[in-house]
């Protein structure tokens, strides 16, 4: 780690994947495809093809030297250029065919990984989202699978075109002289040698320029995600200097990924043109004493050179595919990744529940050992409305949360009409769910895309009347476009109070039988919250709900109050009987309103 920036080398709370080898990553890439035989079956046809033609030049090349020349046979001249000419072309569409249908194929592949990697990544639990950052994910979808893109694109799976050419070609020439291929391939193990020893230092070195990617990616997630926040407390220039430290790492990153190139691709060529010189000079001495004709040679030449083509190619996208692996490894982080909160298979699939919800001994921590519900009991009675309050990180929204299944408890269970939240389909559960929470969330749309988000086939009037019933209604007409007005990203071009009523039409045109309001009007006007108030009388009835809310004005009506502290409930009953009691509500309610104290309420 340097200049205090995280490490992402790894997803947090996740091993080193098994599978981030290149020939599991080819293997993934090719079984991604394995349904599109059609396209695989011309792959395979015109590699075959590439490598058999390209034995033939060589072949015409000895005819010619060691038969036409001799023989004076100008008329065969004719049938040679034809012959050149001829394999020339089909080797030009042969080649074609296979890197476009390569291409094609590679290209699907990654297509189909990405949505992979993206539903992969909508499935994990919301405690992943906490341990992992934004950016740091991000880049893994657009980043490291666009590197997987390039290695497909760049025509990287003429790879298996050349290696079928090399075993073709070193087989021929074993054949025609095997002392003289012998003592050429004698530089193949140490061209293998010097790969493995680059290939390892290669691959550690894109993992740090993917790694440099991500922390860019980061910074600017969280910067720009929160430039109000920047411009307030000034600290452009302290970013930017941030900023520029990981793009300097970056930058670092990739310098000492390109020297090592710089050395691993001489000492290939070097390698090379050693093998020709050993052919060069055995080959003329062997023709001297007469063992060898001058076209055998040339020939022999030739197919060195067909030989020595993919390594050579190989050596200059070795980059690629050790770019490819690193970021292979990355994406296989995440979709080794198992989620903590599973579905059961089979599921129960809720149809309209009550909406009784009950904790049994429940305890939960977000992180172990920092215990947030120990061994708690609370239950929500169906059509009654439950406000629990309690101080502040009391764990009153870790209680939501728990409802909602984004965690599960560690100890106990949770109950939703006597079945345990664990057997139930969790589209189903969250489905009979409204949450209105403090940390309103809207998507980059319009109004009514934002508020239809929970029910795509609402009808204009229904719309408009969950809008109404929102208080919504009029500020939304003040707007020219009215419900089609865009609101900006998280719905910034609304005031607060504005969002927040949007997010109750939202929860009120979803209909669902439970509802949760977490701090729902604490950003709201006197006479705003009035509004509300009346427009959630409506909502609840008939309703399953939980409130949470700090300012205990909003709860009274409540059917039950439960009163939170540390993780346990201290006492539970309506707003009069705990008054009463004289307990920590009473405290809490005088707190609150002083001038109320001595009178009775
Ligand atoms: N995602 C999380 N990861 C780790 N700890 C968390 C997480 N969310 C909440 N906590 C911790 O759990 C405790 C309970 O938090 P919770 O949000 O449930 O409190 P709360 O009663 O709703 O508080 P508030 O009224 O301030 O919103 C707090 O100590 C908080 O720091």
């Amino acid at each position: 780690m340097q200049h205090g920036i995280p490490n992402y080398r790894t997803v947090q709370g996740q091993a080193k994947p098994k599978s981030g080898s290149i020939w599991n990553m080819y293997k993934r890439i090719f079984f991604q495809v394995r349904s599109q035989w059609g396209l695989l079956v011309i792959a395979a046809v015109s590699i075959i093809a590439v490598s058999l033609l390209e034995f033939v030049i060589p072949q015409l090349s000895q005819y010619t030297i060691d038969r036409l020349i001799p023989e004076k046979r100008y008329d065969g001249l004719v049938w040679i250029a034809l012959g050149v000419l001829g394999t020339a072309v089909l080797l030009a569409i042969f080649n074609y065919l296979s890197s476009i249908v390569m291409a094609t194929i590679g290209q699907n592949a990654v297509y189909q990984l990405r949505n992979q990697l993206y539903r992969h990544l909508q499935m994990l639990d919301v405690s992943f989202f906490d341990r992992n950052r934004t950016g740091d994910l991000m880049s893994r979808v657009t980043s490291d699978v666009g590197m997987l893109q390039q290695l497909v694109s760049s025509g990287m799976m003429s790879i298996v075109t050349d290696l079928f050419t090399f075993i073709a070609v070193a087989a021929y020439m074993m054949w025609m002289d095997w002392q003289l291929t012998l003592v050429v391939l004698a530089t193949f193990p140490v061209m293998i040698i010097t790969t493995r020893f680059f290939s390892k230092r290669i691959r550690a070195a894109f993992k740090k320029i993917q790694e440099s990617v991500a922390e860019v990616t980061n910074h600017l997630q969280d910067t720009l995600s929160s430039i109000r926040l920047m411009k307030s407390f000034s600290t452009e220039e302290y970013e930017t200097e941030r900023f520029a430290v990981r793009s300097r790492n970056n930058m670092n990153a990739n310098i000492a990924a390109v020297k090592l190139r710089a050395v691993y691709e001489p000492i290939i060529d070097m390698l090379i043109f050693a093998g020709l010189a050993i052919v060069l000079i055995l080959g003329a001495k062997g023709t001297m004493d007469g063992k060898l004709t001058v076209g055998t040679i040339v020939a022999f030449l030739a197919y060195l050179r067909l030989l020595q083509n993919p390594v050579r190619r190989f050596s200059r996208t070795l980059n690629t595919i050790q770019q490819s692996a690193a970021a292979y490894e990355r994406i296989m982080e995440i979709l080794e990744t198992k989620s903590k909160v599973v579905e059961k298979e089979n599921a129960l699939e809720l149809a309209n529940v009550r909406g009784h919800v009950q904790f049994h001994d429940v305890s939960f921590a977000y992180n172990t050992g920092v215990p947030v519900l120990d061994q708690f009991n609370f239950e929500l009675e169906a059509g009654k409305v439950t406000a629990i309050v309690g101080s502040s990180g009391a764990g009153k929204s870790t209680i939501t949360h728990l409802m909602t299944r984004f965690y599960d408890p560690q100890q106990g269970s949770i109950t939703i009409d006597g079945h345990p939240l664990t057997d139930v389909g969790l589209a189903s559960l969250r489905r009979q769910m409204g949450i209105v929470s403090q940390d309103i969330v809207l998507l980059n749309g319009t109004i009514r895309e934002n508020m239809v988000y929970g029910k795509p086939d609402a009808t204009d009037e229904e719309v408009e009347a969950a809008a109404r019933a929102a208080h919504a209604h009029d500020f939304i007409m003040s707007f020219p476009l009215g419900y089609e007005s865009p609101i900006g990203e998280r719905g910034v071009k609304l005031s607060g109070g504005q969002k927040q009523r949007l997010s109750i039409a939202r929860a009120i045109l979803k209909d669902p039988r439970l509802i949760i309001l977490d701090e729902a009007t604490s950003s709201l006007d006197t006479e705003s919250e009035k509004a509300i108030q009346d427009a959630l009388v409506h909502l609840l009835a008939d309703r399953t709900s939980l409130v949470i809310a700090h300012r205990l004005s909003t709860i009274q009506r409540a059917d039950r109050i439960f009163v939170l502290d540390k993780g346990q409930l201290l006492e539970s009953g309506t707003h009069e009987s705990l008054i009463a009691n004289g307990g920590k509500y009473k405290q809490l309610y005088e707190l609150q309103f002083p001038q109320k104290q001595s009178e009775p309420v």
